[in-house]
């Protein structure tokens, strides 16, 4: 196949090009940080707890919406002791939002230490020498008989067989009334599993109170170190996984997770801000229950911290269990969006919002140009409604915040909207053999988000099925070959195409709603998938220089797209190429997905005077069947090497391979 390249650009390569989304899904939004909450009332009618539910209670919190006294409120919670535990609806809270409480109930004539352990998310870990912030709020019942001489509690973090691995002890003050313990604890040594625990321990209480005595507990959390130690922030090999991909913006709150089962369950911006104490949490999409531990600051910090831009999403009428709200009952949800984008860029003096966000510490706005209206307005019963819905919310958002760009979630193709949106968040769930054809979009005037895309099914024919059905589990690399081939397609469509991500960005590998993910990860570790290799990123116009950890597309993003022959494409194309320029240093990246199981020979015809004699490969090839698995974290990895090239230059693909040329041409 001979390749010519243009040496004049089409369009530019937008830098919003390569992003990332996120959403609460497969348990990231918690167990991307340890934390855990307290109880929260057993809302009238609310269904007994999932069986996820038990997963919820792991570390993260109690079950908030879980009614008390059922066993899925209490797992992951273990009795120490001769004592016993349970998750009640405390008749002095913590705080309205949280007004459930797990009580310890010691027995009289006790003798040994009493208390209660958590599990964490799927197990905890934990290092010698890091420092481990823990935090929890208790009460002592007034009503209850003076003890002697008052109880200890230690809170401490226990190995596997029990041991101690760090501890502190405080006198229980005896008062009416919550007291809040907020400590650090730095274990002695690195235990040899994830199997631990957090522990809550009472001792020298002993009392003849036949009753018992109780203690009640909420709010407790356990933070690793976090992300340039923010507080309430992200794991950090988690965190810096994410930012290693360099991406352009981050898309939040969902994807599903923003539409709720009912307006009620909506997600409520206001809900997910301020003190953890005040933050009620709520039934979550994915079939677990979110505690909004990460809230829209949070999620705000996180784009300063890893410098992406907002693509930041309001809830716009419909929910996933099919009902929508129109016409003037849509007016509450109208304020709710604007007082949503006021609390990011709002003026404190003019708005409450951002007075709000003021007084947690921005006083500044956030940067904000995007602003999605709902999530796949295309499922379900959506396409009836959103017309009305987009027209509502469309109109007043973008009279009241004209410099904002807002997007579309429903097909480009229709219904037809007014006022005619700039832009639609397209999603394409990809099969590993589809995935191969180039990208096409009709060029009338719209610009595209392809805000989710991803290969998930070796099934031509069932792409969201069971693994018997050809789903896949991780990323394979014949599917993250197949993804280049189609982000190959967003640069040559670029000057309509301004963003993309891949969906879902983060599974919890002991418990995910979907599958598969860019990113794995478990209580100790993250897992990069083939995908994320291919995903990666370089934003800096400095030359790609060949990196100790070579890095992929976004990393060798370019600035300008040259056209080139164009490949074959057809669904069945198996040889997909793009060229794009580093203006700033006449740097060519020339991308190359070959999907067959066979290499397959290229000859690139540069039109430039002169060209260097030795280029860098990035390559990344193997079995096409082959994942990054937590077994196998690092099967598959990026390899750099230097190549011969020039004005005209052979180069073979390798079977089931991406393949990136960087060069200098002149
Ligand atoms: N089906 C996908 C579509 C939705 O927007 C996401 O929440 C889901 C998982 O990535």
């Amino acid at each position: 196949t001979t390749v010519s390249v243009s040496a004049t650009a089409s369009h530019p390569i937008p830098t919003t090009l390569w992003g990332q989304m996120f959403e609460d899904i497969s348990h990231v939004r918690e167990s991307v940080r340890i934390f855990f909450k307290g109880l929260n009332p057993p809302r009238a009618g609310m269904e007994d707890c999932t069986p996820n539910c038990s997963k919820i209670a792991l570390f993260n919190k109690l079950p908030q919406h879980c009614n008390k006294d059922t066993t899925a409120a209490l797992n992951a919670w273990l009795p120490i002791g001769e004592s016993s535990i349970n998750v009640v609806a405390d008749p002095s809270p913590l705080s309205s939002a949280l007004p459930n409480s797990l009580v310890l109930v010691i027995p009289p004539n006790v003798k040994r230490d009493v208390g209660f352990a958590n599990t964490g998310y799927w197990g905890i870990n934990f290092v010698k020498d890091t420092q481990y912030t823990a935090s929890l709020n208790y009460r002592v019942p007034a009503f209850l008989s003076p003890l002697n001489s008052p109880p200890t509690l230690t809170i401490s973090l226990l190995a596997e067989d029990g041991s101690t691995l760090a501890a502190h002890s405080t006198e229980l003050a005896l008062v009416d009334g919550w007291t809040e313990v907020d400590i650090v604890l730095t274990p002695d040594r690195t235990p040899p599993s994830l199997a631990n625990r957090f522990a809550v321990t009472v001792s020298n209480a002993t009392h003849t109170s036949p009753a018992g005595i109780e203690v009640h507990f909420a709010l407790l959390s356990l933070f690793p170190p976090t992300f340039k130690g923010r507080k309430n922030g992200m794991r950090t090999d988690i965190a810096q996984a994410l930012a290693d991909a360099k991406p352009a913006f981050f898309r939040f709150p969902g994807g599903n997770n923003l539409e709720g089962q009912t307006t009620a369950t909506r997600w409520q911006w206001r809900n997910t801000v301020g003190p953890l104490s005040q933050r009620p949490g709520r039934v979550g999409d994915w079939s677990y229950i979110n505690t909004d531990g990460l809230g829209l600051l949070e999620y705000l910090h996180w784009c300063e911290d890893l410098d992406m831009e907002p693509f930041m999403a309001v809830w716009d009428g419909y929910s996933l269990g099919g009902s929508s709200v129109t016409g003037d009952a849509l007016g509450p949800f109208i304020a709710e969006a604007i007082e949503q984008i006021n609390f990011v860029i709002g003026d404190p003096n003019t708005s409450e919002a951002a007075a709000l966000r003021a007084s947690l510490g921005h006083a500044e706005p956030f940067k904000l140009r995007f602003v999605e209206i709902g999530n796949e307005d295309f499922v379900g019963q959506a396409p009836g409604t959103v017309a009305s819905r987009w027209n509502w919310f469309a109109t007043n958002l973008s009279a009241t915040f004209p410099q904002l760009h807002f997007m579309a979630t429903s097909r480009s193709s229709g219904p037809a909207l007014t006022p005619t949106p700039e832009i639609y968040d397209a999603h394409n769930g990809l099969r590993q053999t589809h995935s191969y054809t180039t990208l096409c979009r009709l060029r009338n005037g719209i610009k595209f988000f392809e805000g989710e895309y991803a290969s998930t099914s070796t099934n031509s024919s069932n792409l969201y099925g069971t693994p018997e059905q050809g789903r896949l589990l991780w990323p394979t690399v014949a599917a993250s070959v197949g993804e280049a081939a189609f982000m190959m397609g967003f640069e040559r469509n670029a000057d309509i195409v301004f963003s993309s991500s891949y969906a879902p960005l983060l599974g919890h590998v002991n418990n995910s709603q979907w599958t598969p993910n860019l990113v794995g990860f478990d209580a100790g570790k993250v897992y990069k998938s083939t995908s994320y290799h291919v995903q990666k990123v370089r934003t800096a116009p400095s030359p790609p220089l060949l990196t100790a950890t070579p890095q992929l597309f976004a990393n060798n993003r370019g600035d300008e797209y040259l056209p080139s022959t164009l490949p074959n494409n057809s669904t069945s194309a198996t040889l997909i190429w793009s060229v794009t320029r580093w203006t700033a240093t006449n740097q060519l990246i020339i991308k190359i997905s070959n999907s067959a199981a066979a290499s397959q020979d290229l000859t690139f015809v540069l039109p430039f005077e002169s060209v260097s004699s030795v280029g860098s490969l990035e390559l990344l090839t193997g079995a096409a069947t082959t994942s990054n698995t937590p077994a196998a974290p690092d099967l598959i990895a990026p390899v750099a090497s230097r190549i011969p090239v020039g004005t005209i230059f052979n180069y073979t693909a390798p079977a089931t391979s991406f393949s990136i040329i960087t060069l200098t041409a002149q």
